[in-house]
């Protein structure tokens, strides 16, 4: 049986993995931590009335020893110093929230090498999301001229979206440094052809209704291609997430991408 903390639990991804650990045979929940909840137990929230389980509030208190996984769905603010404390503590992160920093991740990298403790750090636990990188990285060796649209709900903090830069930065490993439009081109309008990584525009869409969806447009010789995940509901997220729970333990290291355990 896998001990789990989720952090964040009040939120939009915290209350579904908070119902996804409840309900999976292999996993106790042995706390629940986000310091804007009012309550002291689970049991306080009407979703929660039958189960028992200890909501932190503040880092200090958590009993760490009843924890062996923590799964974080917070805000690119609080993410590092939850990771740190994780690791510091002897419990395996796996981590959703995005908006890591590349030296905070290096950072993290090196204590849970230091402790050997295992960690995730998933971009998006979405199977579809994951598929969508892997094509896009092998399509873009072929088509070195590509644009990449995200598109979710309009709450989210963070822009561009951590898979559409997870996206970008697996194309860049692959493809020819290239510096794409036209060299004389001009935005009459600040922000027009979007966020430039390393060459490449990513668009970011913010609307109601939406959930996380993400396009990887390439374009050649007088042809295109175009590749579109959706989730168009946070349950797509919950069985990479319960993968990652449950395999995590075995490893010593923080792996960035939840294909490295499927
Ligand atoms: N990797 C993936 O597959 C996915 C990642 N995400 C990411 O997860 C994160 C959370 O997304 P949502 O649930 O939509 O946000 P949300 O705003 O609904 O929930 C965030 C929760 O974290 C809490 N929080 C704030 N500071 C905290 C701290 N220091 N420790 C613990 N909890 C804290 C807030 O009170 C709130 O309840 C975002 O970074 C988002 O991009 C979201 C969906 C899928
Ligand atoms: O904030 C979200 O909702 C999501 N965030 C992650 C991201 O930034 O890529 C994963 C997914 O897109 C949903």
């Amino acid at each position: 049986m896998v001990k789990i903390l989720v952090a964040g639990f009040k939120g939009r991804m915290g209350n579904t993995t908070t119902k996804m650990v409840l309900e999976n045979a292999d996993f106790e929940l042995t706390g629940v931590y986000d310091p804007n909840a009012s309550e002291k137990n689970l049991n306080e929230l009407s979703d929660f009335k039958n189960e028992d389980v200890p909501a932190y509030t503040k880092l200090a208190d958590i009993d760490v020893n009843s924890i062996d996984v923590w799964i974080d769905f917070t805000s690119p603010a609080s993410v590092y110093e939850n990771a740190k404390f994780a690791l510091l503590h002897d419990i395996s992160p796996v981590i959703g929230t995005t908006g890591l920093a590349d030296d905070q991740v290096a950072e993290l990298k090196e204590i849970a090498k230091k402790n050997k403790v295992g960690g995730l750090i998933a971009p998006n636990f979405g199977i579809s999301a994951v598929l969508l990188m892997q094509f896009a990285q092998q399509a873009a060796k072929y088509f070195p001229d590509v644009e990449i649209i995200e598109m979710h709900h309009d709450k989210k903090l963070d822009a561009p979206s951590g898979t559409a830069l997870n996206t970008a930065k697996l194309i860049s490993e692959v493809r020819k440094q290239k510096i794409q439009g036209n060299p004389e081109e001009k935005e009459s309008l600040i922000g027009a052809r979007g966020a430039d990584y390393e060459g490449m525009r990513i668009h970011s869409v913010r609307l109601p209704g939406y959930v996380a969806h993400e396009q990887v447009l390439f374009g050649g010789q007088g042809e295109a291609l175009t590749i579109r995940q959706d989730s168009f509901d946070r349950i797509s997220f919950m069985s990479g997430v319960a993968v990652a729970a449950k395999k995590i333990g075995d490893y010593d290291e923080l792996l960035v991408g939840l294909e490295n355990l499927l």
